[in-house]
């Protein structure tokens, strides 16, 4: 079963590979069935193709998998796969699937001949997917921005890899993959990975194929497929839309060479080769994903003043906080995203001044207040014990905003000036390539800087207990801040001026109606002022402006709004509007059966992440 080399030198492949580190991590994953203590999936190849019209992925999968320990089977990860035929070394094998739970999916169990420590072998799988596999969306023409052909997208992150690929779905498990993806002529397909060509002769199926020689967790694995033009916007950059929309976008992502350059003085070079943008259907459910070379972003943050792009500031961070240094299971979430959130403001710092830093990072924590109001209190610690439930039911702003500020406490009470210069680069290089955890992460923080031990109690408390961190950080320079108080007290009082709002960058007319969002319900009669031409607010096209006002709105049970709320919530399936945008239509009784009937109505047309989550709001109702 097993060439005589690979016995004899079973890592040989490992000492010919540029980075031979370690890529899993010993950790169990309490959101996977996998058996990756086991035995590791090392290198995965696809071989897809799209199904356009049946909305299925179909073909086949070989994992190059190796033994950690003794074992005679092989455990994946799946969900609502249609599994036909298993191979080991070429030679078919017994397998059973088995659907386990609503929240993790279903579990693929392989019997293999048994292997030992070192051995390697290749794994063959050929399957299909469901029509409504939940890392995808597919989009009729009709349902696109241009409407020139069918669109589709994944999304993996957290544990939704399982429902297009058999694997180890989780982040304590890196591999390299390479992809070889078949679709219908006419259409675009790229991937979180290097193109290593495409074959565009035939007349009916174009091929493309991609390689990602840095091992990447599942959760990064993605594909998009559509009519997409494509413009460079930098020297390793292009970012990828639909046609009326690539211009645009290109011009808003314009400074993207600059992030990168300011991540890299502060972390190390930027190894992915590629960063690319594509800007996806407005069903996108989230703000951005870090998919390697390629990150996806939602249209919402293309708001034509630049003034939402620190999106793409936090997924090229994520290029070294997430896709380098990443959490071993989504209990540690925040170690992805509080990193991450931290570097961002870093990057903004070096791009746009000291100001901007502090005054994102205090809107963020000040937002963790309203965010705590939504949030079950277990899931409001950092570190988490999620236990056999679908991470994205505990997803909320607590990791981005609590764990950031955990770090930027650290910088200000216990690192030295030194420290806290060399603090990113050092945590990449530490903690590269296998999973991280908390206590894992912690231990090494004690042991580099003996200060810690002086706020061990803060820390602990910030880490582990429910609710808002037992510190605020110092917001050293509130010169953007001031100004948005002053207009706050304006706001406030018996007679609002429009013209101090307008005089309000974009920036901070957001933090303004964020923290006029904290002191709501408001008279109508102060509404119908905020709603007036001069002030702008209603006819902004900035999303980031219009949630916090559609907010304001049904908070105050202003019956204007809710026209506007169900609008909203109808054209933008970013999970930050839509489920927060349905939450509030559902709890106020007069918007409630309007909102429930629209929702019954645009399921067809949202992300089936989206449609799950905003249902887990219904069923309080029902
Ligand atoms: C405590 C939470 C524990 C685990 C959650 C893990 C993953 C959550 C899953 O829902 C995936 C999230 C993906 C997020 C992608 C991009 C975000 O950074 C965007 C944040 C919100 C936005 O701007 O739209
Ligand atoms: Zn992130």
């Amino acid at each position: 079963m097993f060439s005589f080399f690979n016995r004899l030198f079973p890592f040989a492949r490992h000492i010919t590979s540029s980075r031979s580190v370690s890529t899993y991590c010993e950790m169990a994953d309490p959101s996977s069935f996998s058996n990756h203590l086991n035995v590791v999936i090392r290198s995965t190849k696809l071989d897809w193709k799209v199904d356009m019209e049946g909305k299925k992925l179909g073909g086949s999968v070989e994992h190059e998998v190796e033994g950690l320990t003794d074992a005679k089977e092989v455990i994946l990860d799946a969900r609502d796969l249609n599994v036909e035929r298993v191979l080991w070394e070429g030679l078919e094998t017994p397998f059973k699937y088995d659907k386990i739970s609503a929240s993790l999916g279903d579990r693929l169990s392989i019997s293999i001949p048994l292997v030992s420590k070192g051995d390697r072998g290749v794994l063959s799988i050929v399957y299909s997917t469901s029509s409504s596999a939940r890392a995808l969306q597919f989009l009729s023409p009709a349902q696109t921005t241009d409407n020139k052909g069918p669109f589709l997208f994944s999304q993996c992150q957290a544990i939704h890899a399982r429902s297009i690929v058999p694997c180890q779905d989780t982040p304590a498990v890196k591999a390299k993959y390479s992809s070889k993806v078949t679709v219908p002529a006419g259409l675009t397909c790229l991937m979180s990975a290097i193109s290593t060509g495409k074959d565009t002769s035939g007349q009916g199926e174009w091929t493309f194929s991609f390689h990602q020689d840095i091992p990447v967790p599942s959760y990064l694995i993605a594909i998009v497929v559509g009519v997409l033009e494509r413009r460079e916007i930098g020297p390793r950059s292009a970012v990828w839309a639909e046609g009326s929309v690539v211009d645009t976008a290109a011009k808003e992502f314009m400074e993207t060479e600059e992030f990168l350059k300011a991540a890299e003085e502060i972390c190390g070079e930027y190894v992915w080769k590629r960063y690319d943008l594509v800007v996806l259907p407005k069903t996108f459910p989230y703000g951005g994903m870090e998919n390697p070379c390629l990150t996806f972003v939602t249209p919402t943050i293309i708001a034509g003043d630049g003034s939402l792009v620190s999106v793409v500031a936090h997924e090229i961070a994520h290029s070294w906080t997430g896709n380098l240094v990443t959490t071993a299971n989504w209990d540690h979430f925040w170690l992805n995203e509080g990193f991450t959130v931290y570097l961002e403001r870093k990057i903004n710092e070096k791009v746009y001044g000291r100001p901007r830093r502090y005054f994102d990072a205090k809107e963020g924590f000040e937002s963790l207040g309203e965010t705590l109001k939504f949030v079950l209190p277990e899931h409001s610690k950092l570190r988490q014990h999620l236990g056999g439930i679908d991470p994205d039911d505990a997803f909320s702003s607590i990791p981005y905003e609590k764990g950031s500020s955990l770090l930027l406490y650290l910088e200000q009470e216990v690192l030295s000036e030194g420290e806290s210069g060399s603090f990113l680069r050092d945590h990449v290089r530490l903690f590269s390539s296998k999973g991280l955890d908390t206590e894992t992460w912690l231990t090494s923080m004690k042991e580099r800087f003996p200060r810690m031990k002086e706020h061990e109690e803060i820390v602990n408390e910030w880490l582990y207990g429910e609710g808002m961190p037992p510190r605020t950080p110092k917001f050293i320079d509130d010169s953007m801040v001031v100004e948005c108080n002053k207009v706050i007290d304006n706001v406030l009082s018996s007679s609002p001026s429009s013209q101090l709002f307008s005089s309000l960058t974009t920036t901070q007319k957001i933090f303004v109606l964020s923290s006029l969002c904290a002191k709501a319900p408001f008279d109508h009669a102060k509404m119908e002022v905020l709603a007036s031409a001069p002030f702008g607010i209603s006819s902004s096209i900035n999303c980031e402006i219009l949630s916090p006002w559609i907010k304001l709105g049904l908070t105050s049970q202003w019956e204007p709004s809710i026209p506007v709320a169900l609008q909203f919530a109808k054209e933008y399936g970013r999970l930050k509007y839509c489920k927060k945008t349905y939450g509030l239509l559902f709890a106020w009784e007069k918007s409630r059966v309007l909102a429930m009937d629209q929702f019954e109505r645009e399921k067809v047309n949202m992300h089936p992440i989206t449609v799950q989550q905003v249902e887990s709001l219904l069923n309080k109702y029902k």
